[in-house]
């Protein structure tokens, strides 16, 4: 039987089924088309400009690795002018974050960037070790995702950077926007699909360039460009819930694989409803351009695999990848193109009570950005939530002492 060619080049044989859109990709072309995709969520979101400095968080996982691989591809491709440095941030997990940032290391040369590590040990006075050793497994992601976020933008104000991307992908927004709805917080919803996150006030802001992309299509990225990156999974318990939003968004990709962009756009669409809230980032669909939501409705808890799919579906595919270089069991069937996003966005909503976390209906509050009275960083309350957790943590510690 002759080969398959690829759909875009017509001349190689096709080697990869897109998961995102079912199109029959040679390497070269799958490899560039991810690129193009990346380029035009950067491009139709505005999220640079030229000359600016940007922290890459530098986890040596897949999804950031392949970030700073790509970023330094468009930025020499497109001319973006921008000066890429990596940060990372040791949490301070043993047989975990020392081995990736080893990875992180050797990606620093690779890719010829700058790299900063900054510890929760000398930000904080703890390590994730030792905090798991006072509180226990049960909730450690909820300690680790908020000082995570905090160190990253500690970090760049170190470095005088006003701009951290990171690495997040468009399961990690499904699965946020899933959480959302679930616990019927729709100001947090909508806030979580916003491709720039920080507000006016914030000296840092953080984007996802990688907003659109397909965590499996990023590990067929990282495999065919045979990037070094680090698969192993945090030794801590993973956030429940968090766990079980991601295992219903990969049971429902299984049966209709635009769900994951599907629930991203929905979550878009629903930020519509939400008096006040950014409009969908992306500026090809008429609409605003990125604006900024405040840092902590930012992504994520734990910042390790986030509870990832039980039986760790992402690794057994690398692990699958690296056996089998055809890879066809990967081919997975889908029901639409990603361009063929819903076309119902320009439209006015009526606005709706909005109802927050804890089921209260209410009109929208937005929140009132001030500092925090210990440490300074910004806060809507008085104390940040990295203060309080450690003042919890610091009576523990002390009464342990004693
Ligand atoms: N220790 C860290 N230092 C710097 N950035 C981090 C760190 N941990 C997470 N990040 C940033 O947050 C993003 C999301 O992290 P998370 O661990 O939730 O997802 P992930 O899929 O495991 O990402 P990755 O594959 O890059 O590790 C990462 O891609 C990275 O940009």
């Amino acid at each position: 039987m002759a080969p398959v060619l690829c759909a875009n080049c017509k001349t190689e044989r096709a080697l990869i089924k897109r998961p995102k859109n079912h199109a029959k990709l040679c390497k070269a072309c799958f490899i560039r088309v991810f690129e193009d995709e990346v380029h035009h969520t950067i491009t139709s979101s505005r999220l640079f400009y030229p000359g600016e400095k940007v922290a890459i968080g530098a986890s040596g996982g897949k999804d950031s690795t392949v970030l700073a691989s790509v970023l330094k591809t468009l930025n020499e491709r497109h001319g973006y002018g921008l000066e890429l440095v990596l940060l990372s941030i040791d949490e301070g997990i043993k047989g975990y974050r020392d081995d990736s940032l080893e990875t992180v290391k050797r990606n620093a040369v690779q890719y010829d960037m700058p790299l900063t590590v900054v510890g929760y040990d000398e930000l904080y006075g703890w390590t994730m070790d030792q905090v798991v050793e006072t509180i226990g497994k049960k909730g450690n992601c909820t300690y680790c995702g908020v000082f995570r976020r905090q160190a990253l933008d500690r970090g760049a104000k170190m470095l005088g950077i006003k701009h951290v991307v990171t690495g997040h992908n468009a399961d990690d927004v499904a699965e946020t926007v899933l959480m959302n709805l679930l616990r019927g917080d729709l100001a947090r919803l909508s806030r979580s699909t916003s491709i720039v996150t920080g507000d006016d006030q914030s000296e840092v802001k953080r984007s996802k360039p990688l907003k659109y992309s397909y965590e499996k299509e990023i590990v067929l990225y990282a495999h065919h460009k045979k990037l070094d990156y680090f698969s192993t999974e945090c030794i801590y318990s993973p956030e429940a819930f968090r766990g079980s939003a991601r295992s219903l968004i990969k049971q429902l990709e299984r049966v209709r694989p635009t769900a994951i962009l599907d629930i991203v756009r929905s979550g878009e669409d629903m930020a519509r409803l939400v008096p006040g809230e950014p409009l969908s980032s992306c500026a090809c669909k008429g609409q605003k351009t990125a604006s900024l939501v405040p840092a902590e409705d930012d992504l994520g808890g734990c910042g390790s695999q986030n509870g990832r799919t039980p039986g760790d579906e992402m690794a057994a595919m690398d692990k699958q990848l690296r056996e089998n270089e055809a890879h066809e069991g990967l081919e997975i069937d889908v029901a639409k193109e990603m361009s063929e996003s819903k076309k119902n966005g320009g439209e006015k909503q009526k606005a709706l009570p909005i109802r927050n976390g804890n089921g209260a209906s209410k009109g929208v509050a937005r929140q009132v950005r001030g500092n925090c009275k210990r440490c300074g960083y910004m806060s809507s309350q008085d104390i940040c939530q990295a203060c309080m957790l450690l003042e919890g943590l610091n009576k523990n510690r002390a009464r342990i002492q004693l």
